[in-house]
Formats: C-alpha cells, structure tokens, sequence
C-alpha cells in the first residue's frame, strides 16, 4: 500500500474501487506534512502573500487535477487556499487523493 501512494499517476476512479482503511490513511498521513483528515477528505491550508500567489497556486493545482483527471474541493481568499481530496466516486480515500497531495506538496516545496 505504501508503494502505492508513493507511484505517481492515479488509476480511473469507479464506483467499485477500494477506499483506504483506517490504518492505511494514517500511515499515509505520517508522510505527508501539511496534511490532515478534515471528515473524509484530506485536507491542507495554504497560505500565500498576495491574491496572485493564491491564483498561480490554484491553477498549477487545476492543471495536475486535470492531468490525473483527480480534482480536489478548493476554497479560495485574498492569501489563502483550502484543499480538500476525497474519491467523490466512493466517498472516501483512495490512493489518488494520497498521489495528488503529493503532488500539490511538491509544488508548495
Ligand atoms: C469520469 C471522471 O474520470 C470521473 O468523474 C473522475 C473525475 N475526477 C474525480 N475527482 C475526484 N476527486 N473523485 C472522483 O471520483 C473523480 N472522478
């Protein structure tokens, strides 16, 4: 499971798919800084000076949530964004949200 969430790109989401149990989402958690489960997502709040930080953050996120076709929940302000994954698929966590937070920490880095 682990090398899972470590592989980049995320496999197609469907109904069928299997959500993460309890102990893989925490041992996912352990290795993710910034990160946190908000209910059943997976949850970080960022933090930037100025609106066009926030924006150029926003879209580098919508272009790799289009190129994994994964998309997070994102709430917006002046200097801050709130990124939420789950697999709206299952209402869960599945290793996707775990690859694409990965993602976004890169970016962030
Ligand atoms: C058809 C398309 O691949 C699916 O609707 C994808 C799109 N992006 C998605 N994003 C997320 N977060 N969960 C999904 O279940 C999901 N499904």
């Amino acid at each position: 499971m682990e090398s899972d969430l470590r592989r980049g790109g995320c496999q197609p989401c469907e109904g069928g798919m299997a959500g993460l149990s309890a102990e893989a989402v925490q041992a996912g958690l352990q290795d993710l800084p910034g990160w946190r489960l908000d209910g059943h997502t997976l949850r970080r709040d960022c933090h930037f000076k100025n609106f066009y930080e926030t924006m150029a953050f926003v879209n580098a996120v919508a272009w790799i949530a289009n190129r994994e076709d994964h998309h997070p929940d994102m709430e917006i302000g002046y200097g801050r964004c709130v990124v939420r994954y789950s697999t709206h698929a299952i209402d869960g966590l599945t290793a996707n949200d775990f690859i694409c937070a990965r993602q976004i920490n890169a970016l962030l880095a």
